[in-house]
């Protein structure tokens, strides 16, 4: 199944630097084990904002929200979740 997803970004100003630092690590290195399994195909930054639009591919719904909880910045995101499915004009097998 797959998802497009807005994540939007908001750490607070009274967060310590090296926390902010830390965890931005750790929201990479998990964004990095997610992609590498296929969970997580794209990312792209949304131009000028601390955003970002995903497309996920997991196997439900809750797997989906399971995977966003763990994320390191989830406490800090606003996130916006559509469900994709393929467009019957599409000519790519993969689009679903
Ligand atoms: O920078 C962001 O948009 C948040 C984020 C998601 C994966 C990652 O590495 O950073």
């Amino acid at each position: 199944m797959l998802f497009h997803v807005r994540m939007d970004v908001r750490i607070p100003h009274d967060v310590p630097a090296e926390t902010a630092a830390r965890l931005k690590a750790e929201e990479k290195a998990r964004f990095q084990e997610l992609q590498r399994s296929g969970k997580w195909r794209h990312i792209w930054r949304v131009v000028g904002e601390y955003a970002n639009y995903s497309i996920f591919d997991v196997d439900s719904n809750a797997e989906l929200h399971d995977l966003l909880l763990s994320l390191p910045l989830f406490p800090y995101m606003q996130i916006q979740v559509q469900a994709l499915c393929r467009h019957p004009s599409s000519l790519h097998d993969d689009d679903r």
